[in-house]
């Protein structure tokens, strides 16, 4: 283990100092484009203006023959296009594949004071964020990076998640980390064919109601495959002070399961989630924005509970120290996205000023 006095020190000398507090800006969706696919990069600014945080793929769904062009792509938005403040993150290629050396080094040295985030796929343990530490504190040093670069794993294989705490704690780079339902379903030997969401398959059932009748009355309900290795990853996260997301959701088709999983990730702590596709923004804004009525209720307890302390009663519910702190995360929040956001500080009651 590392000297803990060490822990807030550069890795490599000249490389900038690692950061104490990770940023939370609005982080509600982080979208996924192909640099090397002219349109999509055309449609950039506009998306760009739309979504918190865009981010050029350059691993699974890249075709090999394509790797190269998303590559030089995502250097071209990076020199090219005012994003203006909007994050621009990317996604390497794995760390056993033979491009991700090529990846990092390309932009890190291109356009490493643009990048704020590098996600790194198939992460299985603390080995792997102490790899792309020290390799991008070379590379920053090299670069003359002024603003050290984050990392953000993706836990979506079954060694990740056995070791997530540790992936979590490994650095001072770790930005967060996103739920990889497809790989992490094929990681478990998982029989399933999809990108997130639901199985009908998985379910429980109500006892039956007369020993000769086993199939009428009885309540089959689906279960949530997911919980919990969000559950997991939730814990992990928050209790190192980075920040956990959902992941993809595929079938771009069905929106109403869409609005589903994300908002189950949101309830349990995640704090945005992956959109594949232009129709999976405003669903991720709508649900990691939280609901206006939700909001005006925690400002109405906050308000009544000045110094956040002993019991009260508020439209017919007991208030107490821990529900005033729940409300002081949903109301935190809320006046994070309405800076941002002037529509969502009306909905949410806050003058401008305030906000
Ligand atoms: C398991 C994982 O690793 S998930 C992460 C990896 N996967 C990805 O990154 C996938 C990203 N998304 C995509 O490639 C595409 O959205 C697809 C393949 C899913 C669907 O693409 P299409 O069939 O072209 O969708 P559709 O026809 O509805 O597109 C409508 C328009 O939106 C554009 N568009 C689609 N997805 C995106 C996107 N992610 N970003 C920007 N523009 C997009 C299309 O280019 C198209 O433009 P046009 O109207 O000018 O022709
Ligand atoms: O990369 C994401 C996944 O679900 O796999
Ligand atoms: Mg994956």
């Amino acid at each position: 283990m590392r000297n803990p006095r060490d822990f807030l020190k550069p890795l490599c000398v000249g490389a900038p100092d690692p950061v104490t507090e990770i940023p939370f800006p609005p982080s509600r969706m982080i979208h996924f484009f192909d640099a090397g696919n002219e349109k999509m990069r055309a449609k950039l600014p506009d998306i760009a203006a739309k979504a918190d945080i865009v981010l050029g793929n350059l691993e699974d769904a890249v075709p090999v023959d394509r790797k190269e062009a998303a590559r030089a792509g995502l250097v071209e938005v990076g020199k090219t296009i005012d994003l203006g403040s909007t994050q621009l993150w990317t996604r390497v290629n794995a760390l056993d594949s033979p491009w991700v050396l090529e990846d990092l080094t390309t932009l890190v040295t291109e356009i490493g004071d643009k990048l704020d985030v590098i996600m790194v796929p198939k992460v299985e343990g603390a080995w792997d964020i102490h790899y792309m530490d020290r390799l991008l504190a070379q590379l920053e040093s090299r670069a003359g990076i002024e603003k050290p670069i984050l990392v953000h794993a993706i836990l979506e294989t079954a060694q990740g998640v056995t070791n997530v705490e540790e992936i979590a704690s490994a650095s001072p780079r770790m930005q967060g980390m996103s739920f990889g339902p497809a790989d992490l379903a094929a990681s478990r030997r998982m029989k399933t064919t999809r990108v997130g969401g639901g199985h009908p398959g998985y379910q429980t059932i109500t006892d039956p109601t007369s020993a000769d009748d086993l199939e009428t009355g009885r309540v089959r309900s689906q279960q949530d495959l997911w919980h919990y290795s969000i559950g997991r990853m939730v814990d992990a996260c928050t209790a190192n002070g980075i920040l956990p997301f959902y992941g993809p959701f595929g079938d771009i088709k069905d929106t109403v399961a869409c609005e589903v999983q994300f908002r189950a990730a949101f309830l349990m702590g995640c704090v945005g989630t992956w959109s594949l596709h232009p129709v999976q923004i405003d669903i991720a804004k709508k649900v990691f924005s939280p609901d206006p009525d939700e909001v005006l209720f925690a400002k109405k307890v906050i308000e009544a509970i000045p110094d956040g302390r002993g019991v009260h009663m508020i439209d017919g519910k007991m208030q107490d120290d821990a529900t005033w702190k729940q409300c002081k995360v949903m109301v935190d929040l809320a006046q994070m996205l309405a800076e941002k956001d002037p529509e969502l500080a009306e909905a949410y009651g806050f003058t401008p000023a305030a906000a």
